[in-house]
């Protein structure tokens, strides 16, 4: 597993608008190295504001969306199109814009799937071992890259401190009685984080300030889920200044003072 590197931002604004720049970057480098690419979505504010931003810029246009795949770190156990499933907000903000092939779209499936949160889970857990390859040495394919936000009590995708998601070792699993609404939810689990060549945590606000500390420190992920939240190849924790405030010093390189 990779160790983490911190670029800060001014404000969260600047900071969404250069993850869209490195993903849009990310993706160009993987599909011309090796065809299609495959990036891995996270629900939350800087999450979807990165996406509004990627279809804001002319320069979405350099991707191939055809030869994306695109699946999600977690999901809200609710209907297809509800407000709250990230889907919705990943669709809004910029899936319904792009030249998707809906077959690589990867959804997790709600209740109006007719499946129990468990059974979403366990499908979801097939879709994603259908999709790996022998070179990805298990059940899950090595996303090229994961966009992770994170919560103030250092939740990521829907692994919340404490909870036995966090010593599960299945690659996606049902979540019940999530402390942040709604209270049913699916989530990859960490050793389906853990393969990801790249994984970028995302955050901004003061209020998430303590818990990036703790995601860069030695804590272990199940107090801290975010400190479990490192790709194979390179992770990296992509800041507002506000979220930063309480990385030691020369921890975080400024990018934009
Ligand atoms: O519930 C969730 O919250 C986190 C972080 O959200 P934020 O609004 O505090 O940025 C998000 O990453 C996760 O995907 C989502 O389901």
């Amino acid at each position: 597993m990779s160790v983490p590197n911190v670029v800060v931002h001014r404000n969260a604004d600047i900071l969404a608008k250069a993850v869209a720049a490195r993903i849009i970057t990310r993706l160009v480098d993987v599909q011309s190295a090796k065809g299609s690419a495959s990036i891995v979505l996270t629900g939350g504010t800087v999450g979807i504001a990165t996406l509004a931003a990627i279809a804001a810029t002319p320069a979405r246009d350099a991707v191939d969306w055809r030869r994306l795949d695109v699946w999600w770190g977690d999901e809200r156990f609710v209907p297809a199109g509800d407000k709250e499933r990230n889907e919705t907000g990943a669709r809004e903000a910029l899936l319904d814009h792009v030249d998707l092939d809906p077959e690589r779209v990867h959804v997790m499936r709600g209740p109006d799937s007719g499946m129990t949160a468990e059974e979403s889970a366990d499908s979801y857990a097939a879709e994603l071992r259908k999709a790996a390859r022998p070179e990805d040495h298990g059940p899950v394919p090595s996303f090229d890259v994961m966009l992770l936000g994170m919560g103030p009590d250092s939740h990521v995708a829907s692994l919340f401190p404490g909870m036995p998601a966090l010593y599960d070792t299945r690659p996606v699993v049902a979540v019940h009685g999530s402390p942040k609404p709604p209270p049913t939810r699916i989530s990859l689990t960490l050793p389906a984080i853990q393969v990801a060549r790249e994984v970028w945590v995302v955050a901004a606000g003061e209020e998430k300030s303590g818990a990036v500390r703790l995601a860069l420190s030695d804590s272990g992920p199940v107090q801290v889920p975010a400190a479990g939240a490192r790709g194979r190849g390179r992770t990296l924790f992509l800041l507002d200044r506000a979220a930063a405030g309480k990385i030691p010093p020369g921890l975080g390189r400024m990018a934009s003072p």
